[in-house]
């Protein structure tokens, strides 16, 4: 057949001809910045993603710590009054997700995926409960990845046999492609020789204000309207947060390494991460104000630049995190605002591939999660 007659055939099809419009079916776990941010999102989106990808993106569950609610009618939950909805829906134990994930698989979409915006433990568990159900999991979740590693072996291999896809691209950088971008370095056969970089928004964040003359406890105020802080704060300022991204990416090029393994330096004194409750550490921090200005202030009068590092050495089989006095050249040092970088160098980078940005936030975050969910749907 000629290239014209190619042509010509694919010209002759009626233009009419109504464009299908495949439905994915989500069910959203919490209710927080990232999942709020997401919903608003979908809604926001939801003629982009018919016109242009041909999807129907509905949230058929939705499920916090307390409430659960499930809409199978096409359309599912209305996005516009998802909070009235779920705040009035039935109480339902977070750690039971069956119903849900039945009810997810009954609805015969054309995929039906898992979200996992929050921050809770155990939940490789229902991940891998929603994978055997031909389900796909997409989440922001560091804690699957980072826990056990037995159980982060047994998910994965869970996905690949179950042919579905589990995407966690925002546990490390929010947004950023970081995460995908070292699967391809692995996948295509490069040897990646050292990871290091500036893992935490939040983090960068309060050093830069403290570099600023801001007074800690006001700065970690800010990042908390913000949303860049996790549900647990100490999570960030211990370094466990850091930490646990560490031990993602040490485990994408095959490292058996757990958070155990990691040397850590807490970002602040330990005496103030021994205050458990939430509220209770928010009312312990201004009394560290000026004790932190002053290890800020050390490093400025040496000419550098207070900054909180992770180094993955795959080599010597070692992760290290914690605050680093770098030289006002190094690239963390040029970090503005929330801005995180994840340096790769490997045999085909000896000048290593850099990915940089603002490394937190609930709208960057959800548009990451969401990203996830769309690179799955378009592959049905
Ligand atoms: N905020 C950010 O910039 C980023 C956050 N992440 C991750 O996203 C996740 C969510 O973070 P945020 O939205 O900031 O936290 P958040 O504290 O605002 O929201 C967490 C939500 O999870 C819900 N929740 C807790 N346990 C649950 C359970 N068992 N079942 C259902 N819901 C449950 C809570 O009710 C709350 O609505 C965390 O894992 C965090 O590490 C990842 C990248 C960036
Ligand atoms: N609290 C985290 C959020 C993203 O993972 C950070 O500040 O980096």
């Amino acid at each position: 057949m000629s290239v014209e007659s190619v042509v010509q055939l694919s010209w002759s099809r009626p233009i009419s001809a109504p464009p299908r419009v495949d439905r994915v079916s989500l069910f959203v776990l919490g209710k927080g910045t990232v999942a709020s941010s997401l919903l608003t999102q979908l809604g926001d989106n939801k003629g982009r993603f018919v016109e242009r990808d041909g999807l129907s993106l509905e949230v058929a569950g939705l499920c916090d710590r307390q409430n659960g609610l499930f809409v199978a009618s096409p359309g599912g939950v209305e996005l516009e009054q998802w909070r009235n909805h779920l705040g009035t829906a039935p109480v339902a134990d977070p750690r039971e997700r069956r119903p849900f994930l039945d009810g997810l698989t009954r609805l015969g979409s054309r995929a039906a995926v898992l979200v996992d915006c929050t921050a809770a433990d155990g939940m490789e568990k229902v991940y891998e409960q929603a994978l055997l159900r031909g389900i796909h999991v997409v989440t922001a979740n560091k804690k699957p990845f980072s826990g056990s590693l037995p159980s982060f072996r047994r998910l994965a291999t869970t996905a690949r046999r179950c042919r579905r896809a589990l995407r966690y691209e925002t546990t490390v950088g929010a947004s950023l492609p970081v995460v995908e971008t070292l699967k391809d370095l692995v996948r295509t056969g490069d040897r990646v020789d050292l990871i290091e970089g500036s893992f935490s928004g939040t983090l960068g964040f309060l050093s830069n204000e403290l570099l600023a003359g801001v007074p800690f406890s006001r700065a970690l105020n800010v990042a908390r309207e913000r949303g860049y802080l996790e549900p647990r704060p100490q999570d960030d300022l211990s370094g466990v947060d850091v930490a646990r991204k560490a031990v993602i990416l040490a485990r994408e090029i095959g490292l058996n390494l757990g958070l155990e393994d990691v040397a850590l330096t807490p970002f602040v004194p330990r005496e103030l991460l021994a205050v458990d409750s939430t509220d209770a550490f928010f009312e312990a921090v201004p009394a560290y104000d000026a004790e932190i200005a002053r290890t800020v202030k050390r490093a400025q009068l040496e000419g550098k630049v207070l900054r909180y590092l992770a180094r993955i050495d795959p080599v010597n089989r070692r992760i290290d995190v914690g605050p680093v006095a770098v030289d006002v050249h190094h690239p963390a040092a040029r970090l503005r605002g929330a801005g995180s970088f994840v340096a790769f160098t490997t045999e085909r980078y000896p000048e290593p591939l850099v990915v940089q940005g603002a490394g937190a936030g609930g709208a960057l975050t959800a548009a990451g999660v969401l990203a996830d969910i769309l690179a799955i749907a378009r592959k049905i």
